[in-house]
């Protein structure tokens, strides 16, 4: 088993078995995770009910504002995507994760690669490893990165390409219509949209990466004969039909963050597990999502806060693991092209002050990382301040009020 030191230098590099474990290492037990009450996000749940917007309804966009608003997230629904096409790309990740770890390994993401099979980015940032395995990828580089794991190019490799594809082109889409419904959410009336879009090629120039999640313990390694085990747990014994984790409230599927781009668009199993935080009154809590079928979930990321003057907020959320069920999620991620320098859109500022100095992506991912070193990670315990407070401007003094970019006022 790896030690915490050595996952530090390059988690991406070092694979605890999941599928033998019979108890959560310390590696994988993370503290506070109960420190917040878990409520359910389902519809009559009330204020914590997580909102829906139809993108046929009329009124789409005061429910998109509202939403990003207040929660920073929401289900969206009207989207257009067929449903039976989002069956058939978590039946091709649920495959693709299925495969044998070393054929997997042939495409692990080295150090600071942003693209490739692994642990997720911001892992690098801490001591204990999360209970899942992720795979990050650029959709218009699908086929080279496949490669790695199905070298062959055969049919597994043929039909995955093609299911992912298939959704690429049809997220593209939404994603566009979603840009432009955000826009319209912020008060922007049809001649400053085109002259957003004439000035900064908003949408034309979104950069686009696919991360793929996988919460799950595979007991798929040991022979079908010794797939009986007794839970440390709850000591009862079970036939390990599926893969379990063995203690899901000391583990944890993704660290809590808030995503860095513009947005992201989630396709999440028919297994709740995402959680959105919530602060009170009446208590900070975590809201969980309900996997509602054929609903994408939009969550807003740093640098659309940074974008809309923080009208629109980015939220801070993770992943939970259970023990009986695997959970396949994908994150569509649009964001800004990197060498774009992303501030407060001057038609939000209007005759206000920008609330936030303008950078590249790239930029504030360096920010990010300081601000993670300082214990800005978590919302709770923020000594050195969250990312996004790093890069705020104060009202007081004149400084980033000539931090003029190519998406800024
Ligand atoms: C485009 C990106 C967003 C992301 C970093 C990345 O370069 C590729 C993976 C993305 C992801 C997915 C899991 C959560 C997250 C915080 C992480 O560690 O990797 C996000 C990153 C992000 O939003 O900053
Ligand atoms: O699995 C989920 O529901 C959340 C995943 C996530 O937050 C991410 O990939 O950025
Ligand atoms: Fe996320």
């Amino acid at each position: 088993m790896p030690t915490p030191s050595k996952l530090n230098k390059d988690p991406h590099n070092h694979y605890f078995d999941l599928g033998a474990a019979r108890q959560v290492p310390e590696t994988h037990a993370w503290e506070g995770l109960h420190e917040h009450p878990v409520v359910d996000g389902g519809v009559g749940a009330g204020e914590d009910a997580v909102p829906v917007v139809d993108m046929q309804d009329p009124h789409a966009a005061e429910a998109v504002a509202r939403a990003s608003e207040q929660w920073g997230a929401f289900l969206l629904q009207g989207h257009g995507v067929p449903r039976e096409l989002l069956a058939r790309v978590e039946a091709g990740i649920a495959g693709m994760f299925a495969l044998p770890k070393t054929d997997k390994m042939r495409a692990a993401r080295q150090g600071g690669d942003p693209y490739g099979y692994g642990l997720p980015h911001i892992a690098l940032y801490f001591s204990k490893t999360m209970w899942s395995e992720g795979y990050s990828l650029s959709p218009t580089n699908l086929r080279p990165e496949l490669r790695k794991i199905w070298p062959d190019a055969g049919h597994d490799y043929s039909q995955f390409c093609g299911v992912m594809e298939e959704f690429h082109k049809e997220m593209r889409a939404l994603a566009d219509k979603l840009m432009e419904l955000f826009l319209v959410a912020l008060g922007l009336t049809g001649p400053q949209i085109a002259g957003v879009e004439a000035e900064h090629k908003l949408t034309e120039t979104m950069s686009e990466t696919i991360h793929l999640n996988w919460y799950v313990v595979q007991m798929a390694t040991l022979p079908a004969a010794t797939r009986v085990s007794t839970c440390l747990t709850c000591t009862l014994l079970h036939a390990c039909r599926y893969p379990k984790c063995p203690d899901p409230k000391r583990a944890l599927g993704m660290k809590a963050h808030t995503d860095s781009g513009f947005f992201a668009l989630l396709m999440q199993s028919q297994v709740p597990g995402l959680h959105l935080f919530r602060h009170g009154p009446p208590a900070d809590r975590w809201v969980e999502v309900p996997a509602v079928p054929g609903a994408l979930v939009v969550n807003i990321g740093d640098l659309f806060q940074i974008l809309t003057n923080g009208r629109f907020r980015s939220v801070y959320h993770r992943a939970v693991v259970n023990r009986d069920r695997e959970r396949i999620s994908l994150a569509y991620f649009l964001g800004p092209a990197a060498n774009a320098k992303v501030g407060p859109l001057k038609e939000v500022v209007g005759g206000g002050r920008p609330a936030y100095r303008a950078l590249t992506w790239p930029e504030y991912i360096i920010v990010r990382k300081e601000a993670f070193a300082n214990g800005g990670a978590d919302l709770e315990f923020t000594k050195g301040g969250t990312a996004l407070e790093m890069v705020s401007i104060n009202p007081d003094d004149d400084d980033g009020m000539d931090d003029q970019g190519d998406i800024s006022s």
